[in-house]
C-alpha cells in the first residue's frame, strides 16, 4: 500500500493528567474514525511541559498512559506515535515517546537523545537535565506502511540524527516536539521542511496548542511536510487534528529524481552510529 492516511493530534495540554488522558482518547477516536492509520500525539501529552511536574506525572511502562494507548491501538487498529510523556525507570525519568502497533503491541520506544538545555537572552532558559535523563538510541520502527523514524522535539535540530533514520530506511520521521515562542516562530517550519528535504521523507511535527495558563507556552503549527519540501498540512496555536494523505510513491519519485541519498560522498565524509541500542 503507498497512500495512508496520518492525524496530528494538537491538544491542549492541563495540569489535570486525567483530563489530559480523556482528550487524547477523544482525539484518537475522531481520528480513527477520520479514516487515519497512524495518529501522533504530541510531546508530554499528560503532563505539562514544565521540569517541576515530570517527576509527578511520571509512570513507570505499562502504566496508565501507555495502557490506554495500547487498549485505544488494538480496539481502533490504528498505529499510534503516542507523543511523549515522562517516563520512570529505576532511579531516572526520560522523555519517552511510547509506540504501538494495530494489535496494541508496543513496538519501538523512543528516549529523547538531545536534553533541551537552553538559556537565550531575553526569550527562554529552559533545562531538562535538571530533570530528565537522555536516551541513547536511533529509533526506526517497522509498520505495514513503512519504516517511520521517531525522535522527540530538540532531536530535530541535529540533522546526524535525522539523516541515521533515514538510512536506517526511515521514509516518515515523526517529532512529537513542543517549541516555544522564543524558538517557535523562527525556527519550526524551517527546521522541518529543511529535514524533509535534507532526508527526502515526509517529514511530521506535533506540538501541543498554546496554552497561555501555562508557564511554558508552546508555538504550537502542527505540521505534516513532504519530501519536496510542502507543508501539506498545518495546524495554527489552537487545539485541533490536522490530517494529511501520505504518498510513498512520492518519497521514492522524489529519491529517484533528485538522488540526495545516492550522491553522498562516504570517501570524504561519513555519518555513523556509534553503538546501537534497540529502540525497545
Ligand atoms: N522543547 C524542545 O525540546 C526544543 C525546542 O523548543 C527548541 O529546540 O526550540
Amino acid at each position: 500500500m503507498s497512500n495512508f492516511k496520518i492525524a496530528v493530534c494538537q491538544m491542549l495540554i492541563t495540569n489535570h493528567k486525567r483530563d489530559n488522558l480523556k482528550k487524547a482518547e477523544a482525539f484518537i477516536r475522531e481520528a480513527a474514525a477520520a479514516g487515519s492509520q497512524w495518529v501522533v500525539l504530541p510531546e508530554m501529552f499528560n503532563c505539562p511541559y514544565d521540569n517541576k511536574y515530570f517527576p509527578e506525572f511520571a509512570e513507570a511502562f505499562p502504566g496508565a498512559t501507555t495502557t490506554l494507548l495500547s487498549d485505544l491501538a488494538k480496539e481502533l487498529e490504528l498505529f499510534i506515535i503516542g507523543g511523549s510523556i515522562p517516563e520512570h525507570c529505576e532511579d531516572k525519568i526520560y522523555n519517552t515517546s511510547f509506540i504501538f502497533d494495530s494489535q496494541g503491541r508496543l513496538t519501538g520506544k523512543h528516549r529523547k537523545v538531545h536534553l533541551f538545555d537552553i538559556d537565550v537572552a531575553g526569550g527562554i532558559r529552559f533545562q531538562e537535565s535538571e530533570i530528565l535523563s537522555p536516551g541513547k538510541s536511533v529509533t526506526v520502527v517497522k509498520t505495514p506502511q513503512c519504516p517511520v523514524g521517531v525522535a522527540i522535539c530538540y532531536d530535530m535540530r541535529f540533522p546526524e540524527l535525522m539523516r541515521l533514520m533515514a538510512l536506517e530506511g526511515a521514509k516518515v520521521i515523526v517529532i512529537p516536539a513542543a517549541f516555544n515562542m522564543t524558538t517557535g516562530p523562527g525556527h519550526w517550519e524551517l527546521l522541518a521542511r529543511t529535514r524533509a528535504l535534507d532526508n527526502q521523507v515526509y517529514f511530521v511535527t506535533a506540538s501541543p496548542a498554546r496554552n497561555l495558563e501555562a508557564s511554558y507556552h508552546a508555538y504550537g503549527h502542527s505540521m505534516i511536510v513532504n519530501p519536496w519540501g510542502t507543508v501539506v498540512a498545518q495546524a495554527d496555536e489552537k487545539e485541533g487534528i490536522v490530517y494529511a494523505e501520505v504518498d510513498l510513491g512520492l518519497v521514492e519519485k522524489v529519491r529517484r529524481e533528485l538522488p540526495l541519498l545516492m550522491h553522498r560522498r562516504e570517501d570524504i565524509y561519513e555519518v555513523r552510529k556509534k553503538g546501537w541500542e534497540y529502540s525497545i
